[in-house]
């Protein structure tokens, strides 16, 4: 602690800025964009105060355009994943040891860098990287990621504040040590703000931490890092390897200071990370936290009441934005029969005024590219799959195509199977399925969209019935962690919707608040007697 209970500014939602045409931001981030194209970024390992080249490279193309390469990452291998684990934990002397104030003053300086000088660079950056539309880009890569550093240096403040009670005679306190070793970050591709999150909540607590971000996502961690070192997080603190992520996992796992996960990404593979660390859990020195934010098979369900327009509305940019990449995207659709048709429509009108998909650097378009063939070839495939299945129909969209970029059209399959493939599975991509209920069967389908999938991230309903929103509320309580009334199921907002899932979406420790930093320190309670007695007889001893 400081000399004095300093208090940190008040965090606040970062403006989105609009990047209408004539707008000087729209003119800087596409110059910045061009200089990225044309440009050749190389980004090595950043291990303690080292950059460090291996030689073994992987290119860098966008999404919309894989013909062109952009840069070229830098490959670990095993004895660099050991040198960052070294290196982290040598860190750690000082950094955990560092008073908080300081740490706020780091990450609060990254957050007015990215709301500044960084803006369009991070911006351009991921749609570069990602291959987000600018908007897409500014509620990520800028806001979201400003507002996770501000709300998260504001909530530790609030859990170094939170102290017990001390009867007489005694002084109780609590100190909120970082975890005992190092922290290891693994971050998937669709969210800067994510990816910069993971790491930086962790080292915000006082931790030292490995980051090993997704092979689709460095072209825009490159300017993470660039932010976290201008800001002055000193060496070591956060080292960044790149690579196999089986070898780095498992490098990584096999050490006997591992004393944390933080992960986003799929399901399959934080189960097997937890079963990993099970079976490795006499090596460690001390119980591993283990976070993880995974997949969904996030639902809309409108009641009859609710309006087509909204429902419309609530599909097209719950599932269509970054081309349904988005963990939270609407993916499954339950619509009442009295009101499909018009709602449908609405939604066929809406697909077809979109430009094919393309390029960001197009500010015209809506959708953009998948993110690798591997999305595009697997999204092609349940495509092709309800083409062909008697219980599916494909209404609008099925076209697909990767000669230039991972393109795929915005996709609605009709099925009248409500357990058909896309109702269950997670594609991650622009398709959505939807499924007509008769409208007197809206309490059992109520029961069917709890029961459908095995994930429990976000849904949303939509109705304007109070009595069939409150039946709603309450049957659908455990199928999503962020459940919206009257609105789409994405984009919460950090301070506002703090956001996870249960079941298989995840351990619901809620990024961007002050549950999920609680889970990067390991409280030590002191005791203070002030007189300390010196006769060991109760007084009725006498
Ligand atoms: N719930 C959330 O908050 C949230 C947010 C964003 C994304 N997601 C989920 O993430 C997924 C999409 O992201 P993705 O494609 O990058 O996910 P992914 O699981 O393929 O990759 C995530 C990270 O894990 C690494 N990885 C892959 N295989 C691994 C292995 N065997 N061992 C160790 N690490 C491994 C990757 O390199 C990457 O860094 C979707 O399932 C989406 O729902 C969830
Ligand atoms: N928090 C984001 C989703 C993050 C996962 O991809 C949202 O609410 O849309």
């Amino acid at each position: 602690m400081g000399k004095g209970f300093f208090q940190v500014p008040t965090a606040y939602n970062e403006p989105i800025k609009s990047y209408a045409p004539g707008t000087p931001e729209r003119e800087e981030v596409l110059k910045q964009y061009d200089a990225y194209y044309n440009g050749n970024v190389e980004v090595p390992l950043y291990i303690g105060s080292e950059e460090i080249t291996t030689g073994n490279t992987i290119s860098m193309s966008p999404p919309h355009e894989h013909g062109h390469i952009v840069g070229k990452f830098h490959l670990a291998e095993k004895k660099h994943v050991e040198q960052a684990i070294s290196n982290c934990l040598e860190a750690r002397k000082a950094w955990a040891d560092l008073t908080w104030e300081q740490r706020a003053a780091i990450f609060l300086k990254a957050a007015d860098l990215i709301a500044g000088p960084y803006r369009a660079k991070i911006n351009a950056a991921t749609m570069m990287a990602q291959s987000k539309t600018i908007h897409q880009a500014e509620i990520d890569a800028a806001c979201e990621f400003i507002d996770f550093l501000r709300f998260n240096v504001e909530y530790m403040s609030q859990i170094y504040a939170e102290q017990p009670e001390s009867a007489d005679g005694i002084w109780n306190r609590v100190e909120y040590r970082p975890l005992e070793g190092f922290v290891y970050a693994i971050t998937p591709f669709n969210f800067t703000a994510i990816a910069g999150n993971l790491p930086a909540s962790a080292a915000m607590m006082g931790n030292v931490v490995v980051w090993k971000p997704s092979d689709s996502q460095v072209f825009s961690a490159k300017v993470i890092i660039d932010v976290f070192k201008e800001a002055g997080l000193p060496d070591g603190v956060i080292n960044v390897v790149f690579g196999d992520p089986v070898m780095v996992t498992e490098t990584v796992l096999a050490h006997p200071d591992f004393s944390g996960l933080h992960f986003t990404g799929s399901t399959f593979v934080f189960k097997e990370l937890w079963k990993q660390i099970g079976n490795n859990i006499h090596t460690y020195k001390t119980y591993p936290r283990i976070v993880g934010e995974t997949g969904g098979k996030d639902f809309i369900l409108a009641h009859p009441t609710a309006k087509p327009a909204q429902v419309a509305t609530a599909i097209v940019r719950g599932a269509f934005e970054f081309q349904g990449q988005k963990c939270s995207a609407a993916s499954r659709v339950y619509l009442p029969k009295s009101t499909a048709k018009e709602v449908l429509d609405l939604v066929k009108t809406d697909i077809d005024s979109m430009n094919k998909p393309g390029s960001p650097a197009d500010m015209s378009n809506f959708i953009t590219a998948v993110i690798h063939e591997g999305s595009f070839d697997k999204l092609a495939k349940y495509i092709d799959q309800a083409k062909a299945d008697d219980n599916a129909e494909i209404i609008a969209g099925g076209g697909y195509d990767k000669s230039v970029g991972y393109f795929v059209e915005p996709t609605v399959i009709l099925t009248q199977d409500p357990k058909y493939t896309t109702m269950c599975t997670e594609l991650f991509g622009p398709v959505v399925t939807i499924y007509v209920y008769d409208d007197k069967d809206w309490s059992k389908t109520l029961e069917l969209v709890d029961g459908t999938s095995e994930y429990a991230l976000t849904g949303a309903v939509l109705s304007t019935d109070r009595y069939a929103i409150d039946e709603a509320t309450k049957a659908l309580q455990n199928c999503a962690g962020n459940f919206y009334i009257n609105d789409k199921p994405t984009g919460a907002v950090v301070g506002q919707q703090p956001f996870g899932g249960a079941r298989a979406s995840g351990t619901n420790d809620k990024a961007g608040s002050a549950q999920n930093l609680l889970r990067w320190v390991s409280p030590r309670l002191i005791k203070e007697t002030l007189v300390t007695p010196e006769d060991y007889r109760y007084p009725f001893l006498g």
